[in-house]
């Protein structure tokens, strides 16, 4: 069986802990039975991800393979990420999707998608990663009483996304941990009507006023001082013509939101202006978590 899952980006500025897209990025997991449990690693923080003392995935799969089977699983893992660790692309939030798909689909329990995301909540407390990594496409979700409720919207063909990885990681956890506890009134209302035009955008398909009206008032500004240089990624974005430019996730990739057409501009220019950060054109995907039996 071949679990994939897609990178996410979350936040998308004003959003925070509700808006997110899934990424044509995907980690590829192999799950073969074998009486010996072995695993494979290849591709992104391969070498840091073999030195940790337990892989996140197993551990995931283990306790609800044995919970739905009441058998310890036998099987072979090899991984081939191409999502980075701690770069604000979900990686964390994958791993959690696909390890429980892959319980579910080895036990051969039938399930639905939405029960992957609410299963999810219990490994990572916010919807904005977990719900597009699942469904695929721009999700918005709201976390209500330990359940999750969602709505989504295929991401047409015609955008695509330049992204920006700088050569720093960020900790979501370290970053959440200092964020301001309350904030003045004005800014709320800044994050809701922002967050909800970005909203209306993507279900109506009229892009062109996120060029007008994207801005956050809670995490950005704070968490881009972390990286300094991702405050002129966005202003050279916006410039070379992004319909939006906001941190992915908790940072620290800057996520560009172009049509198809101002893509390689965009692109051009960031590379040229940081060299040692790497920038990627990515499709959307609009599938989410896909199995390959
Ligand atoms: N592909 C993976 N395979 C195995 N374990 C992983 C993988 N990705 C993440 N993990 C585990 O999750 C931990 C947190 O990962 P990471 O720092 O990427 O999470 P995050 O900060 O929540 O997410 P993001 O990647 O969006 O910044 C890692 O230290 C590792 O233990
Ligand atoms: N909403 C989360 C997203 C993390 O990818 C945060 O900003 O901490």
């Amino acid at each position: 069986m071949v679990i994939t899952v897609p990178a996410t980006s979350a936040n998308l500025g004003p959003g925070f802990d509700t808006l997110g897209l899934a990424l044509n990025l995907r980690n590829e997991i192999e799950i073969i039975p074998s009486e010996k449990q072995e695993i494979e690693i290849y591709g992104e923080n391969a070498d840091f991800l073999k030195k940790l003392p337990r892989n996140y995935f197993v551990e995931i799969f283990t306790e609800h393979y044995k919970y739905l089977t009441d058998k310890e699983p036998k099987f072979k893992f090899k991984f081939n990420n191409k999502i980075p660790l701690s770069r604000g692309l979900g990686s964390s939030s994958a791993v959690i999707i696909a390890a429980i798909t892959a319980a579910y689909e080895a036990a051969q329990v039938p399930y639905k998608k939405d029960k992957i995301i609410n299963l999810a909540l219990n490994y990572e407390p916010h919807p904005d990663n977990i719900t597009p990594a699942t469904l695929g496409g721009f999700c918005v979700a709201k976390l209500r009483k330990n359940r999750v409720y969602f709505l989504k919207k295929f991401i047409p063909t015609y955008l695509r996304a330049v992204i920006v990885i700088p050569n720093r990681p960020i900790s979501t956890q370290r970053s959440r941990e200092a964020l301001k506890k309350t904030y003045p009134l004005k800014d709320v209302v800044a994050n809701i009507s922002s967050s909800s035009m970005i909203t209306a955008a993507f279900f109506s398909e009229k892009f062109d006023i996120l060029k007008y009206i994207v801005e956050d008032k809670i995490h950005q500004e704070n968490r881009m001082k972390l990286v300094p240089d991702l405050f002129k990624v966005r202003e050279i974005a916006l410039r070379e013509g992004a319909l939006m430019s906001t941190l992915s996730g908790s940072g620290s990739t800057f996520f560009n939101l172009a049509y198809k057409d101002d893509a390689y501009s965009i692109y051009a220019a960031l590379k040229d202006n940081f060299k040692d950060f790497n920038v990627k054109i990515l499709n959307f995907d609009n599938l989410g978590v896909k199995v390959y039996n």
